[in-house]
């Protein structure tokens, strides 16, 4: 079972927390202990309350549901015909729509609406009748409560920010490969806190793909199925030496970098080799209140990345990626920041320059921050899988001895993928709708 102990931080109410965090700990707490993730909060599932009166608002084109419970929901006719549950508009087999939209007129009037066996039935011009479940109409409610309730649901986007005190999640690999409890709060905790440490999984290469298998399959990139990080004669990437790597995110070259990325030790140098992680929302949030000027410039300039050479195949790849990637509503989706394949192709206006360089260094100096880094050292067996759209991750140089030295396999998974299969153990696991 996978546990964890902090202080929960969440967005806008970060606090910073005390003590620095060495190896990770299988971390053992009485009072929460280890119903702390297999108690996530349910999400809403409507409850089910009755259909009290269904009426059609025929100027508006809206379907009024007043529920028992006082409150009242609004369809429009358009989309209720649209969306008809019957065998002709939907093909059961595939939970899809049949209906062309050809066939859909977006100005239907509704001829009828009753209460049947607890069902809203609704009879259209054309005689057509489609039948509705109230929880299935509950759901999907228009109004902003309902529609954030079930996008949460959907997509999990609550993040808990944290710091160099982070406690960090840490299960047993053979559990998340068999169980699927453990499964599910590993997947869970990666989603909210963006990296779990597995441990005790066999010290010997093959391990990340098994683990992939839990989830569906792997991201398959230039660096191959999965990728060994060995210190390399004419490496073609920096990972592959014994160098320091400083805090980045995996493969910003890419326009859809890898959203999840699992590293397995599979053996530790003997001295150095140290990992780093940093909560890059956290941060990006964090420059957002102290440098406002450098937010802007890192999250709306885009920044060329480049990388070329040869390994699963011949490759030459280039990129334009904000260093902060923000959506419609400013929030911060995505971090891409590798120093080593910023590309020396700077496309902006020459005044930009500068101005660039100065945001990027107040962002990296921020990063860098004692209190912002998590510090760990993996030892043989250890696998850790983080958010490669959200942490920064690095390592300390390592003394090399050539072949025999330090290992380790990685591998990349999309986003879409592992909320896939998150989807299906919450079903699994707790019955969810
Ligand atoms: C580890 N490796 C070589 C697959 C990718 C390194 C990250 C990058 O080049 O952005
Ligand atoms: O060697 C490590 O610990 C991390 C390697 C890494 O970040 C990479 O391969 O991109
Ligand atoms: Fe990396
Ligand atoms: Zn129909």
């Amino acid at each position: 079972m996978l546990s964890y102990l902090t202080r929960w931080v969440s967005r806008g109410a970060f606090q910073a927390l005390k003590g620095a965090s060495s190896r990770p700990q299988l971390v053992k707490t009485p009072h929460i202990g280890n119903q702390t993730l297999a108690a996530a909060p349910l999400p809403f599932t409507g409850g089910s309350p009755g259909v009290r009166q269904a009426r059609a608002l025929d100027q508006e084109r809206l379907l009024q549901i007043d529920w028992d419970d006082g409150s009242c929901s609004l369809y429009p006719f358009t989309w209720l015909r649209d969306n008809c549950q019957c065998p002709h508009c939907t093909l059961q087999s595939a939970q899809a729509r049949s209906l062309l939209f050809s066939n859909l007129d977006v100005h239907t009037g509704m001829d009828q609406v009753q209460l049947m066996d607890n069902k809203v039935s609704i009879t259209w011009p054309d005689q057509h009748s489609s039948e509705f479940d109230p929880d299935w109409l509950k759901k999907r409610c228009f109004s902003s409560e309902a529609r954030q309730a079930l996008q949460e649901e959907l997509f999990l986007n609550e993040r808990e920010y944290w710091d160099s005190s982070l406690q960090i999640p840490t299960a047993d690999f053979q559990e998340v490969l068999h169980d699927d409890k453990a499964a599910l709060a590993w997947l869970e905790a990666l989603r909210r806190i963006g990296i779990v440490y597995l441990r005790g999984a066999p010290a010997e290469q093959g391990q990340v793909a098994r683990l992939s298998q839990r989830i569906g399959y792997l991201r398959l990139t230039f660096y191959g199925h999965t990728w060994q990080v060995q210190d390399k004669p004419m490496a073609n990437n920096v990972a592959y030496t014994s160098g320091e790597l400083s805090l980045h995110t995996d493969y910003p070259a890419l326009h859809h970098p890898p959203g999840v990325q699992f590293l397995h030790c599979v053996r530790q140098a003997d001295q150095g080799g140290e990992s780093e992680a940093v909560d890059g929302f956290h941060m990006a949030e964090q420059l957002r209140r102290e440098d406002p000027e450098a937010f802007n410039i890192l999250s709306s300039l885009r920044v060329d990345f480049t990388d070329s050479g040869a390994d699963y195949c011949d490759f030459s790849v280039q990129s334009k990626n904000h260093i902060i990637d923000v959506d419609s509503e400013g929030r911060v989706t995505r971090i891409n920041y590798n120093n080593a394949t910023r590309d020396s192709v700077l496309d902006m206006p020459v005044h930009q320059v500068q101005p660039f360089y100065s945001s990027l260094k107040a962002f990296v100096e921020l990063l860098s921050r004692p209190e912002n880094v998590f510090t760990y050292r993996m030892e043989p067996g250890d696998l850790v899988t983080f958010d490669n759209w959200r942490l920064l991750h690095g390592r300390k140089s390592y003394l090399s001895r050539g072949q025999n030295s330090r290992h380790l396999e990685g591998a990349y998974l999309d986003w879409d993928e592992v909320m896939s299969r998150l989807r299906i153990l919450q079903k699994a696991v707790r019955g969810d709708s």
